[in-house]
């Protein structure tokens, strides 16, 4: 997979993923209206509105983009309606050519993260048939339970050609609380980097491991020195747009070749319709806005890449 998510990054020339995680209340109202007459005010009519505004926007913005990132917990709240629309996006994501990050921050004790893993990136048997339930084509790991929580993931991803994004440094701005905490003198966040590192070595792809890493945009000193410690490692940088992050903090994420990192934006894309800048566009054609904001940020962060080679 990690080889397909090179190559759609290589065909759009946009190392971005749109970050699939619908709050009703950016979901317009014409798009509730429709749902809730069909549904009623119910777990499923919001879970319809959240299908329909995805669909809106992937069908706007599918062959601008080679990556999407659904955010279960946005799915979740809603109940089985709303994982149901999780496994439909997912779907229909996949029948796009889009690869798909099921943002799922999962980890646990082994056994526990044996049945995550198999659940979202592999199969599960009962009796003599086997199914195939969630089939994201990646995932996101908390590693902070160590490698027992981390290796039945890696086991999957082995065996289905999967792969994984494991936190690393996160993007929030309590992150450092416990992730920069000094050890030997050097921070938490570098040694989890250095495993992540170890962990990828043994899962290559053609050019790129597909075990990867989440470094937040909030946080470009770290993401250099990380980038250092990790050559192999695809960088799923979350925190551009909405979390502050511009394409100039985006640089030293990415390797001389202008691959290694891919950028997540999700409120800045999908809600891009509220903005001022994005106003023209209107709530009816909220689809239009967010292919727009596509490009912009493409525009953004090839703009910074282009600038830092030149300097
Ligand atoms: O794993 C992630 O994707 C993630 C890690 C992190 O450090 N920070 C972070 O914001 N995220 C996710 O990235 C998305 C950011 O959303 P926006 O701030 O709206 O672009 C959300 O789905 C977060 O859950």
């Amino acid at each position: 997979m990690i080889n397909k998510l090179v190559e759609n990054i290589k065909k759009t020339g946009a190392p971005i993923v749109v970050g699939l995680d619908p709050m009703l209340n950016y979901i317009p109202k014409h798009v509730q209206e429709k749902a809730f007459a069909e549904y009623g005010e119910t777990l499923e009519g919001a879970a319809e509105a959240i299908w329909q505004f995805n669909k809106e926007i992937v069908d706007k913005t599918y062959d601008l983009i080679p990556a999407v990132k659904p955010q279960i917990a946005m799915y979740e709240q809603f109940g089985i309606p709303g994982l149901t629309a999780f496994k439909k996006t997912v779907d229909y994501c996949k029948e796009k050519g889009l690869v798909v990050i099921g943002d799922i921050k999962r980890g646990d004790i082994g056994s526990t993260s044996a049945a995550y893993a198999a659940g979202h990136l592999g199969r599960v048997q009962v009796g003599s048939k086997s199914y195939v339930p969630f089939d994201e084509d990646f995932a996101t790991v908390n590693p902070y339970l160590g490698s027992d929580g981390v290796n039945p993931f890696i086991d999957v991803c082995k065996e289905e050609k999967k792969g994984l994004f494991i936190l690393v440094k996160t993007s929030n701005p309590s992150s450092g609380e416990f992730q920069d905490q000094l050890i030997d003198g050097r921070p938490l966040y570098e040694l989890v980097g250095e495993k992540v590192a170890a962990w990828g070595a043994d899962c290559m792809g053609d050019e790129y491991s597909y075990i990867g890493a989440v470094v937040g945009a909030t946080y470009p000193e770290m993401g250099k020195a990380l980038r250092k410690i990790m050559p192999k490692t695809y960088i799923l940088v979350p925190g551009y747009g909405a979390q502050g992050g511009k394409g100039k903090d985006l640089v030293h994420f990415f390797n001389e070749d202008g691959l290694g990192a891919i950028v997540n934006s999700s409120r800045g894309i999908i809600a891009a319709y509220k903005q001022e800048k994005y106003a023209k566009y209107g709530e009816e054609a909220f689809g239009d806005a967010s292919r727009a904001a596509v490009e912009d940020m493409v525009a953004d962060i090839e703009g910074a890449l282009n600038g830092s080679r030149k300097e």
